[in-house]
Formats: C-alpha cells, sequence, structure tokens
C-alpha cells in the first residue's frame, strides 16, 4: 500500500481534504475502496475535492489534435492519456493507482468485443460464441456502449498516430473515464456548462444501491463526501454511480452484485421475449401509440412494467378495453392481470429452459477459457440473475 500512501500526501499536497477517519483499503472482489479506520458519525464531512484538485480535458492540447469536437468522454480520455502517461507527469502517483489494463481484461467486455484495436491479440473466440454468452439485455446496454466507443476512435484515431499512442492506450483512458468520471458543474459563470472531469481519492469510493451510500455534494468549491449513517471501524463506505440496471453496472464498470440480491435499480429487459410475440398489426398500434419496445421485469418488486402491461394486454383486450387500459392504469371490466401474468410465464418458461441448456454449457466452457474469465463469469452472474427473477415471477416469489 505504499503507493496507496504516497497519493494520499500527493492528493493532499493538492488540496483534497481526507478525515483522518477514512483510508484506502483492499477489497476482496471489487479492487480497492474508502473504509472507515474507526467510527464515523452521520453527516461527518469525511473527504473534499476542491476543484483546482481535479483533473479536466486540456483544450489547448485538443485544439493541438484537432480534437475540440468529440465527445466530452473522448476529450478527457485524450488529454488524460497525454498528460498521465509523459514520464515526467505530475500525475505519475495518481496513474499508480488506477487499475492496470490486465485489469480491465478480466472484467470489461469492450476490452474483448472491440474488434478494432489493431494492437490487441486476435480474441480465439469468435463473435457468435460471445453473442451465445451474453444475456440480451447486456447485448443492448453493450451495443450503445461499443457505438460510442467506435465513433470516438475514428474521430481520435489521426491524433493518435500524430501524438504516438496506439488505440490500446486511448482504449485504457476510455474505460478509465467511463467507469471513474465524475460531472462537475462550475459555480462561475452562472451559465457554465458542466464537464467530465477526474477527481484524486474520491476515485477510489465502490458503488451501492440508490439510497444505500454516502452522499457526494457538489458544493461551489469542490465535491464533498458526507456519510448518509454512521459507520463502525472497518465498514466500506459506498456511493451511488447512479439508479443503474446490473446490466449497465457489468457493461460501464465491469462489475455485476453478487446472484441473489436485487436491488430496485435493477430491471431486466424482456424486449426479445414479448416484442416476437406480437402480432404485426398489433406491433404497429404499440409503435404508433409510444408503448412497442422498453419492456421490463424489476426483480426486487417482481413485477412487469406498465409498457409491458399495456403491450400484452393489447393482445389480449378489445380496442376499447385496451384503450381505457391505457388512459386510467386499469382494467375497465374484470382485472386482467392473472391472464397477463399467465401469458408472461409461458414466454418466461421456455426462455428458462434455454437459458439453464447455456448456462451447464457455458459452467464448463469458463474454466478453459483463461483470460476471458472474468468477463464470462459475469456475464454468467448475469443469467443467474436473469433465471432467479423469472423463477420468483413465475412462482410469485415462492422459490426464492
Ligand atoms: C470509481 S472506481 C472505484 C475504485 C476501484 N474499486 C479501484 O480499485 O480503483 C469504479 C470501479 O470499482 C469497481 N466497483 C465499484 N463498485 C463495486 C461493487 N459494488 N462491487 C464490485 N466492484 C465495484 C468496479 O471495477 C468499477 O469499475
Amino acid at each position: 500500500m505504499q503507493k496507496h500512501r504516497q497519493f494520499k500526501d500527493w492528493a493532499v499536497q493538492r488540496g483534497v481534504e481526507i478525515h483522518d477517519s477514512i483510508d484506502s483499503a483492499k477489497l476482496p472482489e471489487r479492487g480497492l475502496g474508502l473504509t472507515a479506520t474507526q467510527p464515523i458519525s452521520k453527516d461527518t464531512l469525511v473527504l473534499f475535492v476542491p476543484e483546482k484538485a481535479m483533473f479536466k480535458l486540456d483544450l489547448r492540447l485538443l485544439k493541438k489534435y484537432n480534437l475540440h469536437k468529440t465527445s466530452p468522454q473522448s476529450q478527457l480520455a485524450f488529454s488524460a492519456m497525454i498528460k498521465f502517461s509523459a514520464g515526467s507527469s505530475v500525475f505519475h502517483l495518481w496513474r499508480e493507482t488506477l487499475p492496470k489494463l490486465c485489469n480491465f481484461k478480466q472484467c470489461m467486455l469492450l476490452y474483448w468485443q472491440c474488434q478494432h484495436v489493431s494492437s490487441l491479440q486476435p480474441d480465439p473466440m469468435d463473435s457468435s460464441e460471445w453473442d451465445e454468452m451474453t444475456p440480451p439485455s447486456v447485448k443492448a446496454t453493450f451495443k450503445r456502449q461499443l457505438a460510442d466507443w467506435e465513433k470516438d476512435l475514428a474521430y481520435v484515431k489521426p491524433a493518435l498516430s500524430e501524438a504516438g499512442f496506439s488505440e490500446e492506450n486511448f482504449l485504457y483512458y476510455w474505460i478509465v473515464v467511463d467507469s471513474r468520471s465524475f460531472h462537475w458543474k462550475p459555480a462561475k459563470p452562472a451559465r457554465a456548462s458542466g464537464s467530465m472531469v477526474l477527481c484524486p481519492f474520491i476515485d477510489y469510493l465502490n458503488h451501492g444501491p440508490t439510497g444505500t451510500g454516502c452522499e457526494v455534494l457538489q458544493t461551489p468549491k469542490g465535491f464533498e463526501v458526507v456519510p448518509d449513517r454512521d459507520y463502525a471501524a472497518g465498514e466500506e463506505l459506498l456511493i451511488t454511480y447512479g439508479a443503474h440496471s446490473y446490466d449497465k453496472l457489468l457493461v460501464h464498470y465491469g462489475f455485476v452484485p453478487t446472484p441473489g440480491t436485487p436491488d430496485k435499480d435493477d430491471s431486466i429487459s424482456i424486449d426479445h421475449l414479448v416484442i416476437p410475440a406480437l402480432p404485426e398489426d398489433i406491433k404497429q398500434r404499440l409503435q404508433d401509440t409510444g408503448f412497442l419496445g422498453g419492456y421490463v421485469l424489476a426483480p426486487a418488486a417482481n413485477e412487469i412494467c406498465f409498457k409491458t402491461q399495456v403491450a400484452i394486454r393489447a393482445i389480449l383486450l378489445t380496442c376499447n378495453e385496451w384503450e381505457y387500459f391505457v388512459t386510467n392504469g386499469e382494467d375497465l371490466g374484470q382485472d386482467a392481470s392473472a391472464d397477463v401474468t399467465k401469458f408472461l410465464e409461458e414466454l418466461f418458461l421456455q426462455w428458462k429452459g434455454e437459458i439453464e441448456l447455456k448456462l451447464n454449457t457455458t459452467k464448463k466452457r469458463i474454466p478453459l477459457l483463461e483470460e476471458k474469465q472474468g468477463v464470462l463469469l459475469l456475464l454468467h452472474n448475469r443469467w443467474l440473475q436473469i433465471t432467479q427473477a423469472m423463477t420468483s415471477f413465475i412462482t410469485g416469489g415462492e422459490d426464492i
């Protein structure tokens, strides 16, 4: 932990205020985090990161490389790559505390599936195998991330060779920014727009579901971290990165909470089951009324969303009954909820059977896949969460 002590001193010199009651620590299954070194009372200011200690994009540098119009994430990643990598960089102590590329290899789907990174080893697992092992809801989230990465890379490519960096170097900082940046809005001028920034020390904080972590407050001078409750010595302090589904945590942050612990932020997309079950005329009606797609199962509540209720009722009810439900959120005649549930149960049961076969195959395959084991285990755990959520829905929560 020597490098972390040095980094802490460096951060303090740059104006970061760290209360004696917290420190960084190595934690099982989650790299580093911040823990209480002694009891902490709710509302104690445990950490303050002033604006001057934040790492922001470097406009001069971006102009030099003609990158002032690329995405904010790309701009910050490029600036960090140049500034953190210089041999004599003032940021070298901070850089030393960041995960290594090999850590990202173990948990980031993007690392394995961005075929464009020319310096990467060819992936012996072909795309149909990845496709088979990735849950549809993860795929949808990943597709958006991949599209952003490809767009950013295409824009930055000429600058990379001009600056003497590889696509892999850029990918590393792109993931760093994706998984550990904050959004900062300066107090002045009044209409200043916000930007993505990296923040020393506060970036050690791991994620917990909404409402279960310390508050990160933006003040005119910087970010403050304030515990949401009393903490005992040894407890980890968490913040929430947002009300993210586990698919988003998997894709953008490289982890999924342990199976068996659904929280209310999670939702599972069931578009790939519901949409193909809709007759064409009903699909068109749902499209025209803004109800086509976006169907989810919420594992913590063991419920399907309103849009799914609407879509299945479009199959089961008359147009008049359906319109009444859409407008009023309740059925005109007899409550159709049980029929909706039954309709979905059949879809879920069929899919569950397919997933169980898949899980048996991947379980045998994972130990053979060496470097990719970490990512595949995450996908495996996500599949388990999906089957648990469906079982729970089918049995009304009695099996779980
Ligand atoms: C802002 S960093 C937090 C510090 C990080 N643990 C480290 O070692 O540098 C975000 C990363 O921490 C990890 N992480 C955050 N919350 C986690 C959690 N609840 N469980 C497991 N890993 C978590 C993920 O790898 C994520 O990409």
